[in-house]
């Protein structure tokens, strides 16, 4: 008999790392996508701030708060019980301070039972990022493009390119020395990432970031196919969702309407049959 599947721990996301093993992680926001998730072997679920778009449709992921994020992440911690769960910390709700970042961290463990935390920024947050570890709680660290600041960056711009490559390494070195295991890198040159991850002893998740990450992350919607919408170029679609999900919404529509939907069998006699 096989031993029964342990929950993944931070100490599980370093080894992976050492042994060359990938490490897969996909966002998550609802009981439901999470027991799939979980039930396939995923190694991290990150409620991503990612919900206002994907959620909520908003165009940025600035609007969302604590108080909207902290139930998904309680959906998710509570029906995925072998997955890393990381919630990520919305922007305004850490950026004033180490103190600020432990508080809405505590506010995340507490309320929602995620294992870990992610924020944005490099050198800019190593200091909220050891004040969270030094309390005992994991985060994983975000370089590269960082959605929380689109407006700053002028849009969904590469980072990293060029003479900007320095720049990502100290914020890498930052986010390692800071203490946080894991670092997503978000939309920079393939060739950067894999300097980084060489660089580093903690895992690298990448997203637009190239093959030689230690690991890769993209948001549910985009990579099974539900958004339909523009999609990033760094996304592959590994499933059609979106057209499952309205040809089912149509069959259900034409069933009501011709009337052969309840049949006999899906409504229930005045009196139960014998048996
Ligand atoms: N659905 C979804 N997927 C994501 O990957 C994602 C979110 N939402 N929300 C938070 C951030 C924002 N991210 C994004 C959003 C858009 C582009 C994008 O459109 N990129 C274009 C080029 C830039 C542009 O024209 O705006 C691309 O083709 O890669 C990239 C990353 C990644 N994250
Ligand atoms: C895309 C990932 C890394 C993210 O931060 C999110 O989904 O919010
Ligand atoms: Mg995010």
């Amino acid at each position: 008999m096989s031993e029964p599947r342990k929950r993944i721990r931070v100490r599980q996301i370093a080894q992976a790392k050492a042994e060359g093993r990938r490490i897969s992680a996909l966002t998550s926001y609802d009981c439901m996508t999470a027991r799939i998730f979980d039930e396939a072997g995923i190694d991290l679920l990150l409620v991503g701030d990612s919900a206002a778009n994907v959620v909520f449709g908003a165009n940025t992921t600035l609007s969302i708060t604590v108080d909207e994020l902290v139930p998904l992440a309680r959906a998710v911690a509570q029906a995925a019980p072998h997955c890393l769960v990381v919630a990520d910390l919305p922007f305004g709700s850490y950026e004033a301070g180490p103190d600020q970042a432990l508080a809405t961290s505590i506010r995340f463990m507490k309320e929602s039972g995620v294992q870990a935390v992610k924020l944005e920024g490099g050198v800019r947050s190593e200091a909220m990022i050891r004040k969270v570890v030094d309390a005992g709680i994991p985060v994983v660290g975000h370089i590269g493009f960082t959605p929380q600041s689109e407006h700053g960056l002028g849009g969904h711009v590469i980072q990293g390119r060029g003479a900007a490559a320095k720049q990502l390494m100290e914020d890498a070195l930052a986010v390692e020395r800071a203490g946080a295991f894991a670092v997503v890198l978000e939309m920079v040159p393939a060739s950067v990432a894999a300097e980084v991850t060489k660089a580093l002893t903690i895992p690298t998740i990448g997203i637009g970031a190239g093959a030689e990450c230690d690991g890769q992350i993209l948001v549910w919607q985009d990579a099974f196919g539900l958004n339909n919408g523009r999609l990033p170029k760094f996304v592959r679609q590994f499933a059609q969702v979106h057209e499952v999900l309205r040809n089912a919404a149509s069959e259900y529509r034409e069933a009501v309407a011709d009337g052969s939907f309840p049949n006999t069998a899906e409504s229930y006699p005045d009196i139960a049959p014998t048996v």
